[in-house]
């Protein structure tokens, strides 16, 4: 099969897309000589949830932490919901890092009030219902829950505020097969209808009933990208055989 990205739209490499959510032109970034996106273009519009997939490697997080404003060092042009990045672009993204940035002996009750006190969109009572959801209790502390836990604990939170666009690095990788379906329930169930959810994630399976449309990577670029269904009626196959024969090339 091709791997030719004949998905991609054309259009004038220097100008954003104003309609867009999320939008990229040549974004570059290195760390040291190591170059892990390369001039990478990206259109994301409100109202997906979108699949971002690649090898290890390829560069998903740097392209998520870029994204949520936290390497300021990048060339090229990135704007979410027409902000520039900065303190606007951060106001609307609620990102949820691959590694936890909340002190693991904190009880989750702290960590609510946490992101009480820091983000003036977040939701408590949403949080809670989603701990509830999960069957977590706020009073746990971080360090006393397994990994599947604390991805709940964090998904709870970063889903609770009400931001236009949620970007999520890995979010369940931690989280047994039977217990994945209810996890994306509460996320989805959570989600507004105008937002924007990214989720960097190799669970291509696990995802491919809930995802609207897939970016896939490899060396810092977007090789492919398209509506799954699309994808699916065009590739006569599963997500997962798409990205299997995809990668396998
Ligand atoms: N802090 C860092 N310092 C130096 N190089 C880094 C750093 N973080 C990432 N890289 C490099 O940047 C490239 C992209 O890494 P990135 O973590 O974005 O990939 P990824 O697609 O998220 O991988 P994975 O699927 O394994 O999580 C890789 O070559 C990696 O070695």
């Amino acid at each position: 099969m091709t791997t030719t990205p004949t998905l991609r739209q054309e259009r004038d490499p220097a100008m954003t897309d104003d309609a867009a959510l999320v939008s990229v032109r040549g974004l570059t970034v290195r760390y040291g000589r190591r170059t892990a996106l390369d001039g990478l273009d990206l259109d994301l519009p409100a109202g997906q949830i979108v699949g971002l997939l690649g090898e290890n490697g390829c560069g998903k997080s740097t392209l998520l932490k870029t994204l949520a404003g936290l390497y300021a060092d990048h060339d090229g042009e990135v704007r979410i919901a027409g902000h520039r990045l900065g303190p606007q672009s951060k106001a609307v993204v609620s990102y949820l890092p691959d590694r936890s940035a909340l002190p693991e002996r904190a009880r989750v009750r702290y960590c609510l009030d946490l992101f009480d006190d820091f983000f003036p969109d977040f939701d408590r009572a949403r949080a809670e219902a989603l701990l509830s959801h999960f069957r977590l209790d706020p009073a746990m502390r971080l360090k006393e829950m397994s990994k599947g836990m604390q991805e709940k604990a964090h998904i709870s939170l970063a889903m609770s505020r009400r931001a236009q666009v949620y970007l999520l690095d890995e979010p369940i990788s931690g989280v047994d097969p039977a217990a994945r379906a209810s996890i994306l329930d509460g996320i989805l169930h959570m989600l507004d209808a105008d937002s924007l959810l990214v989720v960097a994630t190799h669970l291509v399976h696990d995802l491919e009933t809930s995802l609207d449309s897939v970016v896939m990577m490899r060396h810092g670029r977007v090789l492919l990208t398209g509506d799954v269904d699309d994808l699916r009626a065009e590739h006569g196959a599963s997500l997962e055989q798409i990205f299997r024969e995809v990668y396998g090339s």
